[in-house]
């Protein structure tokens, strides 16, 4: 049984070092190390996350809840706590600097002096899962409860990790990037692999346990699993229709129809729906569900597709629309009738117990065109087969006709690539490209606006370290309306106050269009927006979608191919 204590003191090193090839080296040594039991809990807590990105339970701690337990702890005020906050700017090393004070005033916490009283990994976790249960009535008090525990059990030293693990932010700089490389370096099975069976399964710490337990085989045939969500493989922009055709040669030519992304999953008569960020969106889309059970015909499969808002003329509706249809719990039924789908199928990953990942393109629509019967809300539409500049304009300008985004071009000999942005599927739109940013801090207003938080801080994502890295900030595009909204969505992950700044747990994406990207050396990303507005906030997508510091260069420079 590993103790937190040395989970902590791993934490504390990786955080004092820069280069990631040193990262990558501590990640492999503690993952290594551990139980097997261990290992997939380690594999995601390094990572600042309690569960895997695809799982439905969530601890549910803000700040609110995390100041209570440490006030509680440390038998100060909650007023003192926050000013601990404005003081380290940190909410780990204000819960060791809180409760240092009480470990060395009183005997209380005896727990540090004598090792075997250590608290174990598995322990800390277990307490992390009966918090995620706590539901309804009581539940508040019942988080508290349970954090307060874990901070008396703890020296102050765990402490600073168990605030920051709680609210799923290590803030130690480890991402995917340096688990993927050091899964690769502990158990010996190469990095594309490792990365391969991530996009399949979607949990680093199954594939951990996987590579240890079965080596590079057994990583091998991890694969696609009924009723798992894969990632979504995802498109590149081209900057014209002429690039794109003198990249891919022929191409297939789809619709890039404006709605969200569904991934169906059927096994029989069960079907299941995972939306972009791959959450279980089931429940709320009855309509699609019955859709597929009645047009889909194929004992099991997983299908791609985008599920679009329609209006009475069966034109697209604006995107806030289909957000209401998205992850909705109650009304569902009523709210499906007043804002109908209709789900564009245009990929097949499985079928009937056969894996068609390799398969080219062309292939997969053949099958999937052979088990789908297009109905009323369901569709499988026209893939062009074309190299042809003037007519691919054409097809384009009729997606923009019938009020959809553009066209799609894809390399017809391509497999599916589970989480790949790569140039097998290349997307045109009309409108300058928008950014997909979390928000990481916000300001609080003044005059008529005081009580709302604005001017939030963006970020973009780097893969390599998983930090966020500043972009800027988006005052403009929001109405007083739309303020308030996100002054309450922003209340529970609030992390550090002080003055009027905020620092918000990165977890809210704000789409936002802009005029262009600039060099910069104001923020850390190395580049800054000129003229930020909101275009949408982006409920359908998670932190995993934020666009990446890559995709931030390389859009800087199609731009530049552009001017
Ligand atoms: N025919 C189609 N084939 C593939 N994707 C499509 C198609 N029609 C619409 N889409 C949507 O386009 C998206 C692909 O573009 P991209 O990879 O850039 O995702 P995105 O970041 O959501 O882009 P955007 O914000 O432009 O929709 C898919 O995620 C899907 O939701």
């Amino acid at each position: 049984m590993t103790s937190f204590r040395e989970f902590a003191q791993t934490c504390e090193v990786i955080e004092g070092t820069s280069g990631s090839l040193d990262m990558t080296a501590l990640v492999a040594e503690l993952l290594g190390k551990v139980t097997p039991e261990e290992l997939p809990v380690v594999t995601h807590f390094v990572m600042g996350e309690i569960f895997p990105a695809w799982s439905s339970e969530e601890i549910g701690v803000g700040a609110g809840i995390l100041y209570n337990a440490l006030a509680k702890s440390a038998g100060i005020s909650v007023s003192d706590i926050k000013e601990l906050v404005r003081e380290t700017g940190d909410i780990g090393k204000t819960a060791a600097s809180a409760l240092k004070k009480v470990s060395s005033g009183q005997a209380t916490f005896s727990a540090f002096m004598d090792e075997s009283n250590d608290i174990s990994i598995l322990e800390v976790f277990e307490r992390f899962r009966d918090i995620s249960r706590s539901s309804g009535k009581g539940s508040q008090s019942s988080k508290i409860k349970h954090l307060q525990y874990l901070f008396n059990s703890a020296s102050p030293e765990e402490v600073s990790y168990i605030a920051r693990l709680a609210v799923e932010e290590l803030r130690i700089g480890v991402g995917e990037g340096i688990v993927r490389d050091a899964i690769s370096l502990a158990f010996d099975v190469p990095s594309e692999e490792v990365e391969r069976a991530f996009m399949l399964t979607n949990d680093l710490g199954l594939v951990a346990v996987t590579a240890r337990e079965g080596g590079r085989d057994a990583v091998l045939s991890l694969g696609l699993e009924l009723n798992r969500p894969i990632r979504m493989m995802l498109a590149q922009i081209t900057p014209s229709l002429d690039a794109a055709v003198s990249d891919l040669g022929t191409a297939a030519i789809e619709w890039k129809f404006d709605g969200a992304r569904v991934q169906i999953h059927k096994e029989g008569d069960n079907i299941t729906l995972f939306s972009r960020r791959l959450e279980n969106i089931t429940e709320s889309l009855p309509d699609i569900v019955e859709a597929v059970r009645e047009n889909v015909d194929a004992e099991s499969a997983i299908l791609d597709g985008e599920a679009v808002a329609i209006d009475a003329n069966g034109r697209p509706r604006a995107f806030q629309d289909i957000l209401k249809r998205f992850r909705r719990k109650y009304d569902v039924q009523s709210t499906a009738r007043e804002i109908p789908l209709i789900l564009n199928l245009f990929d097949i990953m499985y079928l009937n117990g056969e894996e068609l990942l390799d398969l080219p393109l062309l292939q997969r629509r053949a099958k999937l065109e052979g088990c789908v019967k297009n109905g009323d809300s369901i569709n499988v539409d026209t893939q062009y087969l074309t190299d042809d500049p003037e007519k691919i304009l054409e097809i384009y300008n009729d997606a923009l006709k019938a009020g959809h985004e553009g066209v799609m071009i894809k390399n017809p000999e391509s497999p599916y690539s589970p989480g790949k942005r790569g140039k097998n599927w290349l997307k045109k739109k009309p409108v300058m490209e928008t950014l997909d940013l979390v928000v990481i801090g916000a300001e609080w207003g003044y005059g008529r606006r005081t009580s709302f938080l604005g001017s939030y801080a963006l970020a973009c994502h780097d893969p390599d370290t998983g930090r966020f890295l500043p972009v800027g900030r988006v005052a403009t595009g929001f109405s007083d309306e739309q303020l308030a909204e996100l002054t309450e969505l922003f209340s529970d992950l609030i992390v550090v106050e002080s003055g009027t700044e905020v620092e918000i747990k990165p977890e809210v994406i704000f789409e936002v269009a802009f005029e262009e990207i600039q060099k910069s050396v104001n923020y850390e990303s190395g580049y800054a927006l000129r003229f930020p507005r909101l275009v949408n906030v982006r409920s359908d997508k998670s932190v995993e979608d934020v666009e990446t510091i890559g995709r931030l260069e390389e859009m800087y420079l199609v731009q530049r191919e552009r001017n």
